[in-house]
Parts: C-alpha cells; sequence; structure tokens
C-alpha cells in the first residue's frame, strides 16, 4: 500500500531537505577504504563550523617525515630527511654503518604500542643526540646538501601540490613542525617546487662554520616526543598564525598531537593521523587519539578534501 504525503506537508519536506543540503559535510573522501574515524558525526561537526569560520581563521600544522613525505614507494621505504645526508657525498661506509644500526635499535621502540610516550623519550634523546655527533663528525658540507636530495628517493604523498598550492592560494599558513633535519626539510620542498611564502618551518637546523662545514645542531634538540616544548615556546610567537584559532593538524605519530599545544584559546582542532607502519597493533591506539585516522594510505586525497571544503566557503579575507 502506498500512503501518499498530504500536499500540506509538502513545504515542511521541502525545508527538511533544503537544510539537509546546507548542513551535510561534503567529502566524499572521508568515505575512502583508508579511513578510519571513531566519531564521524563530531569530524563532520567539526568541519562544519571550520568551514563557517573560513580560511582567515584557519592554520595547518603538519609533521613532515612521513606525513607529508611518503613512508613507502614500490614496497620500499622512501627515506627521512635524516636518512637522506646517507649519501657518499656527505657521510663515509662507516657512519652509514652506524646510522643503521642505530636506526635498527631505536626506531622499533619509537613505534611500539605497548610503551609510553614517558617511556620512550629518554631513548629518543638518545637516537638523536648519537646520529647528531656522528653527522658532526663527518664534516658535512652546505654545498653538498642540495645535490644529496637530488640523488635521494625522497618522495612526497600523492597530491602534495594541490596541498601545498591550495593553502598558499587561500592564504592560510601552513607550520611545519619536524623532528628531522630542516636544512633537508626545506630542500626537499624547495626541489619540488612548493616552498611558498606562507611555509614556516620548525626543525632541527644545522649549524655550519664560516667555511661552510658542519659543526653543531642549532638550539633545542626536536625529537618525535617533546614537541610541546617547541609548539609553547617556537610556534606560539610566530605572528602569521595569530587570530587563526582553527587548526588542521596532520602527523604520523602520538607524539604529533602536541603540535598544536602552542596556539592560543583554540576553537576547532581537527587531527589527521597517518598510520603507516605496525597497523593492527596500533590501530586502536591512533583511533582514539586522532580524530581520523588514515590507514596505508600514501595520498593526501583526505586533507585536500577537507581543506576544499573549509576553504570554499569564501571567507578569504585575514582580520585585523
Ligand atoms: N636518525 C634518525 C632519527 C629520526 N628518524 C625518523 O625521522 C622522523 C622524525 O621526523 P618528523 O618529521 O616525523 O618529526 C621520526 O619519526 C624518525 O623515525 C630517522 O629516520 N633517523
Amino acid at each position: 500500500m502506498i500512503y501518499h504525503i498530504p500536499w500540506i506537508y509538502m513545504p515542511v519536506r521541502s525545508v527538511l531537505a533544503v537544510w539537509h543540503q546546507l548542513t551535510k559535510t561534503e567529502i566524499p573522501e572521508l568515505s575512502k577504504g583508508s579511513v578510519v574515524m571513531r566519531e564521524r558525526r563530531r569530524v563532520e561537526e567539526t568541519i562544519r563550523a571550520m568551514r563557517r569560520a573560513g580560511a582567515c581563521r584557519l592554520q595547518v600544522i603538519s609533521d613532515f617525515d612521513m606525513t607529508l613525505s611518503r613512508f613507502a614507494h614500490n614496497g620500499r621505504r622512501v627515506p627521512t630527511t635524516h636518512n637522506i645526508l646517507d649519501n657518499r657525498l656527505l657521510i663515509n661506509e662507516e657512519c652509514t654503518k652506524k646510522m643503521k644500526e642505530l636506526l635498527n635499535t631505536y626506531y622499533p621502540i619509537e613505534i611500539d604500542a605497548s610503551r609510553s610516550a614517558k617511556e620512550k623519550l629518554p631513548f629518543m634523546v638518545e637516537w638523536w643526540t648519537k646520529v647528531h655527533e656522528l653527522l658532526i663528525e663527518q664534516r658535512i658540507r652546505k654545498d653538498m646538501l642540495a645535490q644529496a636530495v637530488k640523488e635521494s628517493r625522497t618522495m612526497l604523498r600523492d597530491g602534495y601540490k594541490v596541498f601545498f598550492d591550495g593553502l598558499h592560494e587561500s592564504q592560510v599558513p601552513l607550520l611545519i613542525f619536524s623532528a628531522g633535519v630542516g636544512d633537508v626539510l626545506e630542500e626537499v620542498i624547495r626541489q619540488n617546487g612548493v616552498f611558498h611564502s606562507n611555509v614556516h618551518v620548525i626543525s632541527n637546523y644545522m649549524d655550519f662554520d664560516h667555511a661552510g662545514v658542519l659543526r653543531a645542531f642549532k638550539g633545542q634538540l626536536i625529537h618525535t616526543f617533546n614537541k610541546r616544548e617547541g609548539a609553547v615556546t617556537q610556534a606560539a610567537g610566530l605572528a602569521q598564525l595569530h587570530g587563526r584559532p582553527n587548526v588542521l593538524l596532520l602527523g604520523d605519530s602520538l607524539g604529533d598531537l602536541t603540535m598544536a599545544d602552542g596556539v592560543s584559546d583554540p576553537h576547532h582542532v581537527l587531527t589527521v593521523g597517518f598510520l603507516n607502519d605496525q597497523v593492527e597493533e596500533r590501530k586502536e591506539l591512533y583511533m582514539n587519539a586522532f580524530d581520523i585516522v588514515l590507514v596505508r594510505d600514501e595520498t593526501m586525497d583526505v586533507p585536500n578534501a577537507i581543506l576544499r571544503n573549509i576553504t570554499s566557503s569564501g571567507r578569504l579575507e585575514v582580520k585585523a
């Protein structure tokens, strides 16, 4: 039996349909097979709120290695900024061997689902300190870095150009917050043609002597699990980020979740976590920590779709 809706209810139905169209979040990418979310409704509500506020109230804070850069390509790991330095132009065989031993010792600790960040912290300090000492011993030359990046297998995630160019066009600042090597990171994005004026980098920068030879690393060491300190002391001081209380945060480590801790009076923070490695062991942890988890997803499709949605509201002007 077919029930006919009386004509008197038609306007109500139309209003409801229009309301639904206006409020639903049109992001088909959130239905990709690689996407998992604990609370989809909350994610959609946050995106809607960020869209209402517009691009002028938004900032993006992102990790670099294995977040903006790919984790793997054709079944092989893509080098991190530290591993790009593994090139005979810069270091000798003995140093390569020692760096690999350190990676094999400490990387499993970094991603160990059974240890807390607090437990991992001293090991990370040890890893970074030992590697930086090795690199300093090698007397790395500044003028060789660009060539080492050129010769490396480094790759940014698919869709990186849309990501960087889109943020630049929308005048949304991008803070790259990396525990990698800042000089190498900058060279990677420069060689990919996306080091735009809206990009700011906080990272471990090399200190070269007057002859361009590495003699130390500048400032306080940044590793995977102390980004909160850098966020509070360095990121909070960046004038370009002031007045932008809405944050899209991208990372691949639970330590990355503290990268927005320097934002004063945040309104909406949407976190996206790339789960690249030890997927089954860490899935639940990631789902409980990040709003959106991207499982073995080597693309920027989801961040790009979210940004397209938020920035297409037309509110570009920067508020005084
Ligand atoms: N000697 C090292 C030290 C660290 N790594 C990896 O780099 C990543 C840090 O950079 P982010 O941009 O992700 O903050 C970190 O996850 C380490 O696994 C390395 O490869 N070699």
